[in-house]
């Protein structure tokens, strides 16, 4: 009997959900959610293929790392969730990519700049790149402090302003309310990537947007729940 299964396989169909998008190739990858009541996390098992992937191989921890149901070893970036778990409340889910064009920005060293509205209507101003994590932070198999190193690139940032951050050598990370948004925030990251990624290329000193087009663009929104002039019944 699973006592997680109704978050085991949101887990699921949001790893699905991640492969189905081309954000992910091989098992590059993983998604997490946590349960704050329950004070559990549901991630994807290390190194598994996502077509095979079954609601049993979805491996749930508690907040320190110990497993509580599952046989799989937990995906290699479990400690890096978990502490942005710990450090970002607002969170329900966090997504790691290898996204082609977020992936050459982190390898690059450099933050993607917001340098139009459609960065700013997911991401409230830069998505910074980490610091280099140190030889020295390789203990015992697996890269330390990358979950540090993340919270310190967000700053002052509200975690769900800015859903994303970029560590250096490696990949994204997302993050979202929960599993489905987390996924999105992803997909949009590596969207706004290519096309700050293309935009640089044709203007070397392409500035930001303004902080009124960026205010604009990410407190209105757009949609039918958008805050901007009501529709006018009268036409
Ligand atoms: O970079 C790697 C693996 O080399 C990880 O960040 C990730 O992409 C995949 O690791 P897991 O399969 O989740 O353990």
């Amino acid at each position: 009997m699973m006592k997680y299964s109704e978050l085991r396989k949101s887990v699921l169909d949001a790893n699905a959900a991640l492969y189905d998008s081309g954000l992910v190739i091989s098992t590059f990858g993983n998604v997490s959610a946590i349960d704050r009541e329950k004070r559990v996390v549901a991630i994807k098992p290390s190194g598994f293929s996502y077509k095979a992937m079954q609601v049993a191989d979805i491996v749930v921890t508690d907040l320190d790392g110990n497993i509580l149901e599952g046989t799989l070893r937990p995906s290699s970036d479990l400690d890096t969730h978990l502490e942005l778990y710990k450090s970002f409340k607002s969170i329900g889910a966090v997504v790691h990519t290898h996204s082609f064009f977020a992936t050459v920005w982190a390898q690059s060293g450099r933050g993607i700049p917001a340098m139009g509205t459609t960065h700013a209507d997911y991401f409230n101003g830069t998505i910074p790149v980490t610091r280099k994590l140190r030889d020295d932070e390789i203990i015992d198999g697996y890269v330390r402090n990358t979950g540090k190193v993340i919270v310190e690139a967000l700053g002052n940032n509200a975690p769900l302003s800015v859903p994303a951050a970029l560590v250096n050598d490696h990949g994204p990370f997302c993050w979202g309310k929960d599993a489905a948004d987390a996924v999105h925030n992803a997909e949009m990251l590596e969207a706004v990537a290519k096309i700050a990624f293309h935009a640089r290329q044709l203007n070397q000193d392409d500035p930001e947007i303004s902080d009124a087009l960026l205010d604009l663009h990410y407190q209105r929104k757009h949609g039918q729940s958008a805050t901007y002039g009501q529709p006018d019944s009268s036409k």
